[in-house]
């Protein structure tokens, strides 16, 4: 449920801000118009970087549609063999597009230059086959309607828009459902190409494709960033991204380091994997934290919030909130076996409820203590909570 917020989050924002930057764009014309030639002669180097880039950082969603709208643009402004079959087909380029960005959305994003970037390819080429097969048998039995003289309304719709809503609701789902932004630039494509299609978008294409490769850039490099400063498990920041704060926190703050207590006996006990449902469910009650307090999976079963401009007391007092509120908390742990029927209709539930507590040590920066020191001092004050008893805060 989390994630789906998450996706709805990333979703929303993503085709709000895309969206106002075409409009933007669009507003302005006469302004990017008169610079035209600087976006036709950059684009081919821009689309040369993003698929480079895209490759370089595991983004074969990215770089194989930045190929393939690298491509249409170079045939769309050369003479090449096949333009002239692509206009009298704008058809089957349009579905095409549809279903390669349907495609791209279904699988995992691999290595390009791998097998996997092998096979992505070879499906790719068949979504070529699908729509040309797509159109045929639409055609054919638009064909077999009117002969037969029956009349449907929708049977305009079937070779362009069946093919365009399905995907878009595919991409929706996926989008939604991973909150991956590599799967929203595939959405914000399908919608982009379905506005030229119906030329709602009236741009030159160097602009347009100018606006759609740069914030595929943007994509890889924030996905990029955050694989490299969150937390896969809990969806934290990282250690990484904490000394990253570290660098730019001012002269006043205070460290609070936390451990959850006897999480090895509770490994041991419960298994790994139900570990690790509690280390998310209690990353999730920890970023419930307020008073400006900056929540890091420091590793382990240990994590650091940092609380910016604030008092020793006024931390002690938000931290020993957040530790009542976790001690309190029942985590439902679910079974990964299956629950058998029976056991379902006895209302039965395999689902396992269990509670942990969390120990917390504190310390605030003096003057002459840098960052790490701090982290120390409070590494301290936590060896003195586990000590005292577990479940407390300690200063
Ligand atoms: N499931 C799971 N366990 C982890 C992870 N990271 C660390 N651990 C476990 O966390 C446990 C930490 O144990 P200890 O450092 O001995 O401390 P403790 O059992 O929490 O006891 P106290 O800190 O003294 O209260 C070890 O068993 C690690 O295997 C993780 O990502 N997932």
């Amino acid at each position: 449920m989390e994630n789906v917020a998450k996706g709805f989050k990333a979703t929303l924002s993503s085709l709000l801000i895309i969206g106002a930057i075409f409009l933007g764009v669009m507003e302005t014309q006469h302004f990017w118009l008169a610079k035209i030639s600087i976006f036709e002669q950059s684009l081919y180097g821009l689309f040369i970087i993003t698929i480079l880039f895209s490759s370089y950082f595991s983004h074969s969603s990215i770089a194989f549609l930045s190929a393939i709208l690298g491509l249409f643009y170079i045939t769309i402004n050369t003479n090449m063999a096949w333009s002239n079959w692509l206009v009298a087909n704008n058809n089957w380029l349009v579905v095409n597009g549809f279903l390669v960005c349907g495609l791209l959305g279904l699988i995992k994003d691999r290595g390009v230059l791998s097998v996997h970037g092998f096979y992505q390819l070879i499906l790719i080429v068949l979504c070529g086959v699908t729509a040309y097969l797509w159109l045929f048998t639409s055609d054919v039995f638009l064909l077999f309607l009117k002969a037969n003289e029956y009349s449907i309304t929708w049977g305009a719709y079937l070779p362009i828009e069946v093919p365009l809503f399905t995907v878009i609701l595919l991409l929706l789902w996926r989008s939604i459902s991973t909150a991956s932004l590599s799967v929203v630039a595939l959405l914000v494509s399908v919608l982009v190409w379905s506005f030229e299609h119906y030329q709602l978008l009236d741009l030159p294409w160097s602009i347009t494709l100018t606006i759609l490769v740069s914030y595929y850039i943007l994509v890889v490099v924030v996905d990029s960033y955050s694989l490299a400063y969150r937390d896969e498990l809990t969806g934290l920041p990282s250690r990484r991204a904490l000394k990253q704060l570290s660098l730019s926190l001012g002269s006043s703050y205070t460290i609070a380091m936390v451990d959850i207590d006897h999480f090895k006996k509770f490994n041991d006990k419960y298994g790994h994997d139900i570990g690790d449902q509690v280390l998310k469910l209690v990353a999730s009650k920890l970023s419930e934290v307020k008073k400006g307090g900056k929540i890091f999976r420091y590793g382990g079963e240990e994590f650091t919030i940092v609380f910016p401009r604030k008092s020793l007391v006024q931390s002690k007092q938000e931290l020993e909130r957040i530790r009542k509120l976790i001690a309190k908390y029942k985590m439902v742990i679910r079974d990964p076996k299956r629950q058998t029927k029976e056991e379902r209709s006895n209302g039965k539930s395999n689902n396992k409820k269990v509670s942990v507590t969390i120990s917390i040590g504190v310390a605030i920066r003096s003057n002459k203590q840098n960052f790490e020191q701090t982290l120390k001092v409070a590494d301290q004050a936590l060896y003195k909570a586990k000590k005292s008893g577990r479940n407390n805060v300690s200063v």
